[in-house]
């Protein structure tokens, strides 16, 4: 199976490791726009095979899509991270200019790829991957709600000073400081809801975190964090690979589902070899249904902001 991922930053190196000493890919190629930078890491990441005993092949373009040609999975984390004090929404303009001619270049070499978009502000940029292609929805997968269910995790996980692998939690909505909603509500310690053990003021204030979690680690290493989010990517990436059929909360086109139309925004999905195979259309309580009502508002006025700066 053969993974590209475009951007070789921190993000794409990060999740081309991952997937390497992992296993989950028998190729990954590395494709950057900077003059051997792309090689460079790819070799680097060669460079620990015999330690950590894998055998992917990972190799380091510059700018040249012949060799993603064939590929099963596109990552696409080309593009500007934030500095701290920004929100992702800043990006737009920088970003949606790369993304749409990165995607463009991929199909032409990859006509039957899943395109899994990283680049910020994710939401909007998956929305402009699937409207410029015109691919089927079930292709372009969003990755945000995963690494937001994972910080959710870490943090109710410090609360309850117990192991975040015992923590089941999902954040669904806009992949944003305001817009994203961790569900307290249903998050649970094997099994048990954490309201049990955790009052709402500590619950209010491992959502707010989990909310802030990008842009808290953008203010303590200066760019925006990549550990996570590069194993998020992996994780998404297997599931779609090995066709593990994982519900797992990602930016995906919606047509009634939440009550939404005509946006890219996180909910709970299966994902396996087809892509996005289900939305998994969970009840909502009132209060959560109005901050997923909000939430896609502010999605939505994302995507026309999209239309100014593509003009
Ligand atoms: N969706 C999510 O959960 C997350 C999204 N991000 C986003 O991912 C993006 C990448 O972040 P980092 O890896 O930290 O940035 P980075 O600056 O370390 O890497 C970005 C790479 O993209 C390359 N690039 C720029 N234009 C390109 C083009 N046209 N073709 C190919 N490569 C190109 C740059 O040369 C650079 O190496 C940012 O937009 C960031 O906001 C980051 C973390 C999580
Ligand atoms: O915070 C950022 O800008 C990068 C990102 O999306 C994240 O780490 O969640």
């Amino acid at each position: 199976m053969k993974v590209t991922i475009v951007g070789a930053g921190n993000v794409g190196a990060t999740c081309a490791d991952v997937i390497s000493y992992r296993g989950i890919a028998s190729e990954v190629v590395l494709l950057d726009i900077k003059e051997g930078f792309a090689e460079g890491k790819a070799l680097d990441i060669m460079q620990c095979a015999t330690d950590t005993g894998f055998n992917t092949r990972v190799i380091g373009v510059t700018n040249d899509y012949s060799k993603t040609a064939n590929s099963d999975v596109v990552v696409v984390t080309s593009g500007i991270p934030r500095k701290p004090g920004m929100t992702r929404e800043e990006l737009i303009g920088i970003n949606a200019g790369i993304v749409k001619s990165v995607v463009e270049n991929i199909l032409k070499y990859s006509p039957e790829t899943i395109i899994v978009m990283v680049s910020n502000p994710m939401d909007t940029m998956t929305y402009l991957a699937l409207k410029s292609t015109g691919l089927p929805k079930n292709r372009i997968i969003g990755m945000g709600g995963i690494l937001d269910s994972s910080r959710f995790r870490t943090y109710l996980s410090l609360a309850l000073d117990k192991p975040a692998n015992d923590i089941s939690g999902m954040v669904v909505g806009g992949h944003g400081d305001t817009t994203m909603i961790p569900l307290t509500r249903l998050a649970a310690y094997n099994g048990i809801p954490v309201t049990q053990f955790l009052t709402e003021d500590v619950l209010q204030k491992v959502a707010a975190d989990t909310m802030v979690g990008g842009a808290t680690l953008t203010g303590l290493l200066g760019t925006s964090a990549w550990y996570a989010p590069g194993a998020s990517v992996a994780f998404l990436v297997d599931s779609i690979l090995n066709d593990q059929k994982r519900m797992i909360a990602c930016s995906v086109y919606v047509e009634g589902e939440y009550g939404q139309n005509d946006i890219c925004i996180g909910v709970p999905c299966i994902i396996g070899k087809n892509g996005v195979e289900e939305i998994i259309d969970i009840k909502l309580d009132d209060k959560e249904k109005a901050l997923f009502a909000k939430s896609a508002d502010a999605v939505r006025a994302m995507n026309e902001a999209l239309k100014s700066v593509l003009t």
